[in-house]
């Protein structure tokens, strides 16, 4: 299946840039598949997970070096592989990325070399993307978004974003919408109701897209783990100053996400509008992403906070659905809204209530339940379609997700990923479906899905 998702960039693209839209990438990509036949930089968490673990080491090596070019030449990761797509980047996950290839093959040289373009990366969100908010006590806390502030058409959408704003009474209105609708594209959630601003509700169209006035949970859970990471790479190069300086600042956006995101009331972490100066109580996964990062607290409130948020997912009622957990509960027909369910927000849920399976004990058997839901949904549809898809459908098992401004694409990167991730984690206990564990062998929906996986490449020509 890489070999189906691979791309090596023409030299002629580096020789002639000005006749290609491409940006030259000395070595190979994997892109996502379908109608994205350029790599994406979020996506590629997901995806250098299952190279990995197809002992593709060298590949992701030379995508991690294409990534650091990257944030030598323009400053940031950009969106995606497209000239058009450099004055905007996606959620920050080349130091994650780092820290994959780190745990499975550590390399003390190619750290060093390149400890110096890891923290250009950070500082790019730290220094660009921040915006200061007070917490209840008055005290100040140094948070990012997502912002870009170009004021045009996505030029890859040039006339969708056109139509839209054609209503729009004054010319700064229909700008201020085209910056809006690009720090969509660069959260990597576009579209959704989570970036709908409407009476300080998220009851609106496209047209109240307001991604700048809300400090997303995500990206804030992000850095602070990107702060971590930082602080053990530089312990491991010996750089004790620069260590100290990262556990200082991880520490203090570990702060923020006590006192700015995380609602006591509800249990669960929250974006913040900074309009209303609150919190916006939706269910959205994005809301989850704490339990990945690890940045919720001291480990003495661990247990009571897993408690409180486990009771929030029972009673939103989004563990329900037999195709996985929903990213929202608001059918706004947007891509990254009900009933679509998307690898990578299923993947950060999972592998973070994992991870908190010695702090509570409910936690690891959710996290199994909802890999066998997300293992399930992906077999059912390879097996009916011969696909893998970028997105999928909670309310029934098996269907491609949809929705948003283009067909579900097959391929699928990081679903493709995540499902080698999960299968590997807990491939020895998965059953195909509810109530047939004892008539069939647990381990052959693992192999049957890896099968597949592997032999997608071929078989997705033909769909
Ligand atoms: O062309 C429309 C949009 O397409 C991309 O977004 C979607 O696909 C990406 C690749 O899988 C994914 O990273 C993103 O989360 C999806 O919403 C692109 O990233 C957008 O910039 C673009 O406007």
């Amino acid at each position: 299946m890489w070999k189906k998702l691979g791309r090596k960039i023409s030299t002629t693209v580096k020789d002639d840039p000005e006749k290609h839209s491409q940006i030259y990438v000395p070595n190979p990509v994997i892109v996502p598949g379908g109608r994205f036949r350029e790599f994406y930089y979020w996506d590629s968490y997901w995806t250098i997970e299952g190279l990995l673990l197809s002992g593709m080491n060298q590949t992701v090596k030379g995508m991690l070096e294409n990534f650091l070019m990257m944030v030598k030449d323009y400053g940031m990761v950009p969106n995606g592989g497209r000239i058009y797509y450099t004055r905007r980047s996606q959620p920050p996950y080349l130091i994650p990325m780092f820290k994959l290839y780190m745990d499975h093959h550590f390399d003390q040289d190619f750290l060093r070399d390149n400890i110096e373009l890891l923290e250009k990366e950070f500082l790019f969100w730290h220094n660009e993307r921040q915006v200061k908010v007070q917490d209840r006590k008055g005290m100040t806390h140094h948070v990012a978004q997502y912002r870009v502030n170009v004021s045009d058409p996505r030029p890859e959408s040039y006339r969708e974003d056109y139509a839209l704003a054609q209503d729009l009474a004054t010319e700064e209105e229909k700008q201020q919408l085209y910056v809006e609708l690009k720090s969509g594209a660069e959260s990597g959630w576009d579209y959704s109701t989570r970036w709908f601003v409407n009476n300080e509700t998220n009851n609106g169209t496209m047209k109240d897209t307001n991604v700048t006035s809300i400090v997303p949970v995500d990206l804030n859970s992000l850095l602070c783990v990107n702060a971590q990471t930082l602080s053990y790479f530089y312990n491991r190069l010996g750089m004790h100053d620069k260590k100290r300086e990262y556990d200082r600042i991880a520490e203090e956006k570990n702060i923020t996400m006590s006192k700015i995101f995380w609602d006591q009331t509800d249990g669960v972490w929250y974006d913040y509008d900074l309009n209303a100066k609150s919190r916006r109580r939706y269910f959205y996964m994005s809301n989850l992403h704490p339990i990945w990062s690890g940045c919720y607290g001291p480990e003495g409130s661990r247990a009571r906070t897993m408690e409180k948020l486990i009771k929030y997912l029972n009673n939103k009622g989004v563990l329900k659905y037999d195709g996985g957990m929903p990213t929202s509960l608001e059918d706004s027909g947007q891509q990254w809204d009900f009933p679509n369910a998307w690898a990578p927000l299923q993947h950060l849920a999972i592998m973070g209530l994992y991870e908190a399976r010695n702090i509570h004990h409910a936690a690891e058997e959710l996290s199994f339940e909802l890999a066998e839901k997300w293992i399930r949904t992906n077999w059912k549809g390879y097996q009916e379609l011969h696909a893998m898809f970028e997105k999928y459908n909670v309310t029934v098992v098996g269907k491609a997700g949809g929705g948003g401004e283009y067909e579900v694409q097959p391929g699928f990167g990081w679903s493709n990923g995540v499902a080698m991730r999960l299968l590997e984690l807990f491939g020895d206990r998965l059953t195909p479906t509810e109530g047939n564990s004892a008539a069939s062998p647990t381990l052959s929906l693992a192999l049957g899905l890896l099968m597949g996986l592997l032999s997608l490449g071929v078989r997705s020509q033909f769909f």
